[in-house]
């Protein structure tokens, strides 16, 4: 009989590590970590600069990045990832490779001075594109997580929900080349988005999906609601 492997806890159920408190003089108060998810074409990367506006309005040190990427390895595993054939399983530790060196070279880093960090995808990428799209077997994706970042979850995160049918014509609308994933049919993207709703049915106070067929006026009014809301008084 096959045992059942240990489940984690769902995702809204991790605290992030508190910073540590340095003697003498106040450290300052952690910065916040917020991710745009969505499959290729949802639109997420034109309302990121919209969210990093309003946060540096409101006086707040932010770092804008994205994954994979982020780091000049990461840019480098980036390029790996995005244009040559691999297995599913090295594409999945190349991820959370790429992952660990952008959380220890800049996002840490970055949280512990205080700064914000807003990132285009992170691990629930990887949950929606290799468990749910390609069938990375979820308890190898659960133990890449917990290894490369225990305890920290983004402390918000906006997917943007959309038919893959609608955003494979924008992302044809945009004239540039796809690339490895860019390339899947409209089955693939199904289940990406099949991953990224089951993420937000497991983390529902930390993950907030947002319907992305909208306007992007619509949707930007939305996305900046969402942040005053949580963020700012
Ligand atoms: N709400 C929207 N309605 C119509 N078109 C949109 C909308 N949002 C973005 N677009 C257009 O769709 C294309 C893809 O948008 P964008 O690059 O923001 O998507 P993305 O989710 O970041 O995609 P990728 O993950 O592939 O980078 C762009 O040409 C953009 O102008
Ligand atoms: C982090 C991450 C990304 N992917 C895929 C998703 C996208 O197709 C590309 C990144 O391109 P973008 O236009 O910058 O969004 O990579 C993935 O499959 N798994 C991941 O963990």
């Amino acid at each position: 009989m096959s045992r059942m492997p240990p489940r984690l806890p769902d995702t809204d159920m991790i605290e992030n590590a508190p910073s540590a408190v340095a003697s003498g003089a106040a450290a300052p108060a952690r910065g916040r970590f917020i991710t745009f998810e969505g499959i290729d074409g949802a639109g997420k990367s034109s309302q990121i600069a919209a969210v990093v506006a309003l946060l540096q309005a409101a006086g707040l040190d932010v770092d804008q990045t994205r994954e994979p990427g982020g780091t000049a390895l990461g840019e480098r595993l980036r390029e790996l990832l995005l244009h040559e054939p691999m297995h599913l399983e090295t594409e999945a530790m190349l991820m959370f490779a790429a992952r660990r060196e952008h959380l220890a070279a800049r996002i840490e880093p970055a949280l512990e001075a205080g700064r914000w960090v807003v990132c285009d995808r992170f691990s629930d990428a990887t949950f929606a594109y290799q468990v749910g799209g390609r069938g990375l077997e979820r308890a190898k994706f659960d133990a890449l997580e917990a290894w490369v970042h225990p305890g920290l979850q983004p402390d918000l995160t906006l997917v943007f929900d959309l038919d893959p049918a609608v955003a494979a014509a924008r992302v044809a609308s945009t004239g540039v080349d796809p690339d490895r994933f860019e390339r899947e049919q409209r089955d693939f993207f199904e289940r990406v988005r099949a991953g990224y709703l089951e993420r937000a049915r497991r983390a529902p106070l930390r993950i907030c999906v947002l319907d992305a067929a909208r306007t992007p006026e619509a949707i930007r009014a939305d996305v900046e609601r969402i942040v005053r809301e949580r963020f700012l008084p």
